[in-house]
């Protein structure tokens, strides 16, 4: 990358939706997806959600049910998918490794709340992330961020892994990305096959953490594995 200055933020939505990322990658969303402000897409989906409601026999007038339907809109918007948004998409600004510190940085135990796509109900675990620094390092609370853009819309699991894991080599300029996510899907747990105790794990290693199994068996032992 002949201009590329590390120190720059990475744009956050110039180009349109998860456009940074391999098609295989990309959240499936329409072209028009943003078309409609959020105050429009509220106000929208308060109404279906209102219909819903009535259609389970529910009655909208009880004082603690008529605020619901604006009040679940506001939470779909604002919240939990707030990560289908690409002005949400977190800027991640690169600092000089001045300290010359090599070796693995492991950001472990970092909440993850989604939702499962198939269902619309939680998915709730932890992910851990390492690389390997190189002439720059990043901001701790970015590798956070970058888990929670990701995870704030509707998923499924591999996806998640894969998006953070793309998001992260792109950022840092480097293959040498790990990621690992740990988490309950509700719609396992709670309906169908409802199994509470058991668990879904996905990893993701590039670079020298798929090549090296010693710096992997690392990751695994710094993150209790
Ligand atoms: N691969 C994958 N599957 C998921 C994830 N979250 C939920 N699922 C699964 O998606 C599948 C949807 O299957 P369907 O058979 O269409 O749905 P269903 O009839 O509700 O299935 P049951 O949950 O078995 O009752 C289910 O097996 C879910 O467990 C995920 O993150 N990754
Ligand atoms: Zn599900």
């Amino acid at each position: 990358m002949d201009n590329f200055d590390p120190t720059e933020p990475v744009s956050s939505h110039s180009a349109g939706p998860d456009t940074h990322l391999a098609p295989e990658l990309r959240t499936p969303l329409r072209d028009d997806a943003f078309a409609l402000t959020d105050d429009t897409k509220i106000d929208a989906i308060a109404g279906h959600f209102r219909e819903i409601m009535h259609l389970l026999g529910l009655d909208l007038t009880d004082d603690s049910l008529k605020g619901t339907p604006h009040r679940v809109a506001k939470m779909y918007v604002q919240e939990w998918f707030r990560g289908l948004n690409p002005e949400h998409r977190p800027e991640i600004r690169l600092f000089e490794n001045r300290y010359s510190y090599q070796q693995i940085l492991v950001e472990r135990d970092i909440t993850v709340f989604s939702c499962c796509e198939h269902h619309f109900v939680p998915i709730i675990g932890k992910a851990h992330v390492a690389y390997l620094p190189g002439e720059h390092v990043v901001g701790l609370s970015k590798l956070n961020r970058v888990v929670q853009y990701y995870a704030r819309r509707p998923q499924v699991q591999e996806r998640l892994t894969r998006q953070i894991a793309e998001e992260l080599k792109n950022a840092l300029h480097t293959e040498n990305v790990a990621v690992l996510i740990e988490a309950d899907h509700l719609c396992v747990m709670s309906r169908g096959v409802n199994d509470t105790s058991s668990g879904t794990l996905t990893a993701e290693y590039g670079g020298a953490f798929d090549q090296d199994a010693q710096l992997r068996q690392e990751f695994l032992r710094l993150i209790g594995k």
